[in-house]
């Protein structure tokens, strides 16, 4: 079944592919946000995690929040903090031969982004979430749990935000990403919904492909079988997914490739994409992974 591009993402005006697949994924997503529970997109590095968060967050209608998870982060990036003072003075000198100075100095406060969006009500996306270090997340403790983010720091007298009703949050992570991230706390997981997502199925994967790189359905398709039957036989963990395909396929297109088992610049992009999922030291099977697209690229062009 062909499938249309929907609507564009909000940021980067890229084109959604919604497929029934995704449209499911989509809606138990909405529900849950709509009953008040924040979303946990948790998959392998290319499954298309953010591209749902930002989709979802459109159809949402409320302004987005996205921030990158970062270990560098401290809790005033993304709460606020105060940025210096104002200072007030009041000159009086309504009776000619008096004269009053007033001087006051005021703290001045910046709101961070997560403030931002708490206060007014936006969707955020916390993109990669646990690249954060776990202290600096539990700032959304509270925000998730009793709606409330205290700001001791705000102003002179500090303040205790409640948060906006339609403030809605989406988390995404990657639980195979082998460095620079941190175990989610338990006590923050605990309020998520997580959904697991795996490789969509092949006809999400052929639209996209297909969307993304301008080459129609029926080659998308094969290319997206080539990849995926790489994933399952080269018998090592690797990342072959959507964005392997979309590589491929663009390339085919750009430059106009013929596809099929006697072309050698097809034969040529694919070694060379799927050779660079291989980590380093299992490199040394060249051969035997060279063979074995060779077989791939053949069962598939017969
Ligand atoms: N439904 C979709 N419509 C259009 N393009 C999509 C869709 N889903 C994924 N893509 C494309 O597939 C590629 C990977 O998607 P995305 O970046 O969302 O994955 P991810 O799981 O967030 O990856 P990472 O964990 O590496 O950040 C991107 O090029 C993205 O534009």
């Amino acid at each position: 079944m062909p499938v249309e591009p929907s609507a564009n993402f909000p940021f980067n005006n890229e084109v959604f592919v919604e497929t029934p697949y995704l449209a499911n994924l989509t809606e138990r997503v909405m529900m849950y946000l709509k009953s008040g529970f924040p979303v946990h997109l948790s998959g392998p590095s290319g499954t298309g995690k953010t591209s749902l968060a930002l989709n979802i967050a459109r159809k949402l209608g409320r302004p987005v929040t996205l921030i990158h998870g970062n270990e560098d982060f401290m809790i005033t990036d993304l709460v606020g903090g105060n940025v210096g003072y104002r200072r007030k003075k009041v000159i009086d000198n309504f009776i000619h031969n008096v004269y009053s100075v007033t001087e006051s100095l005021q703290q001045q406060w910046l709101d961070g982004r997560i403030t931002t969006a708490c206060r007014n009500g936006h969707t955020l996306i916390y993109d990669e979430f646990t690249r954060s270090r776990p202290e600096v997340n539990n700032i959304l403790l509270s925000i998730l749990e009793e709606r409330t983010l205290s700001l001791p720091g705000f102003g002179d007298g500090g303040e205790d935000l409640k948060v906006h009703p339609e403030f809605k949050a989406v988390f995404t992570s990657n639980p195979e990403e082998y460095a620079g991230i941190y175990k989610a706390q338990i006590a923050l997981s605990d309020r998520l919904i997580t959904i697991g997502l795996e490789n969509f199925d092949i006809e999400t994967e052929t639209a996209i492909t297909s969307a993304k790189s301008g080459l129609d359905a029926a080659r998308a398709e094969k290319i997206v079988r080539l990849v995926r039957a790489f994933r399952d036989s080269c018998g090592q963990p690797v990342v072959a997914s959507i964005r392997t395909s979309i590589k491929i396929a663009r390339v085919v297109s750009v430059n106009g490739l013929p596809m099929g088992k006697d072309e050698p610049a097809f034969r040529q992009v694919c070694a060379d994409v799927l050779h660079s999922l291989v980590p380093g030291p299992a490199r040394h099977g060249q051969e035997k992974l060279a063979g074995l697209i060779g077989e791939i690229i053949a069962g598939i062009f017969n």
